[in-house]
């Protein structure tokens, strides 16, 4: 589904991605793993198009869409849930998922909706309340939610679990498992890289804007080198 090819990108002179290769495919989650500053975030940005690439190439579904602007990404299918949420909290949580839908606005944003409520049923208690008085978990199943009102064929989960106590920590993971039931593909950033590995398919170690580590996700867990320097055992 998704194959990205020696994917570079630079904050003005800096570049931050050195040549990063990796590979999707439709039904799969992949965990991406390492430390803070590693590149991420900017990678998740740079597929989704608000980061330019500065050298290599990324295909989806075998077109390259590297030049493609986000909107058009989007189109395509591939949706990114930004790190920190950023719901518009004024709105309240029904608006903030209908401009979810911004790209099919058609008589199937009811139905869409009435699926991501059926997956948060908080947020269905909570329509018609301002998205700024969720609690942290809730921001992240709204913008979750949010995400999934644009019908993503590929998520990009940037730090879902980010600032949420343990117990919520599973419930969004286990939200993760059930979105990829739902046919949908996740690529999934993660500080939290234990907990990320053990609900990936596979997973890639980013390090300085290097791939160092590939594999399953179970294997990575078990690899020693990876155990000590990723997840402090
Ligand atoms: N807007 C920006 N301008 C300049 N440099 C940036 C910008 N955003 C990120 N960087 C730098 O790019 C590098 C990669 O950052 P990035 O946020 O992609 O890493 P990350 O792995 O997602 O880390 P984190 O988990 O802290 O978000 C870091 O050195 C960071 O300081």
């Amino acid at each position: 589904m998704l194959t990205v090819d020696g994917l570079s990108s630079a904050y003005g002179r800096i570049e931050v991605l050195h040549g990063v290769s990796l590979d999707v495919s439709a039904g799969e989650i992949v965990a991406l793993v390492g430390s803070n500053g590693a590149g991420k975030t900017t990678l998740l940005r740079t597929l989704s198009g608000v980061q330019p690439a500065t050298g290599g190439r990324i295909l989806f579904d075998g077109e390259d869409i590297g030049r493609l602007p986000p909107h058009a990404r989007v189109v395509r299918g591939i949706v990114q849930s930004p790190e920190g949420r950023q719901v518009f909290g004024p709105l309240s949580v029904e608006d903030n998922l209908r401009l979810g839908a911004f790209r099919r606005w058609d008589d199937t944003v009811k139905a869409r909706l009435e699926a991501v409520y059926a997956m948060f049923p908080v947020l269905s208690e909570r329509r018609r309340t301002a998205a700024s008085s969720l609690s942290g978990g809730q921001q992240q199943m709204l913008a979750i939610g949010r995400a999934l009102m644009a019908q993503p064929k590929l998520l990009l989960l940037d730090e879902p679990s980010l600032g949420l106590a343990p117990l919520l920590v599973d419930q969004i993971l286990a939200a993760v498992v059930d979105l990829k039931s739902r046919g949908i593909t996740v690529l999934l950033v993660e500080q939290n890289a234990s907990a990320a590995l053990a609900i990936a398919d596979r997973g890639y170690v980013l390090e300085v804007g290097h791939v160092v580590h590939e594999g399953a996700g179970a294997a990575l867990l078990q690899d020693p080198k990876v155990r000590a320097a990723y997840l402090g055992v």
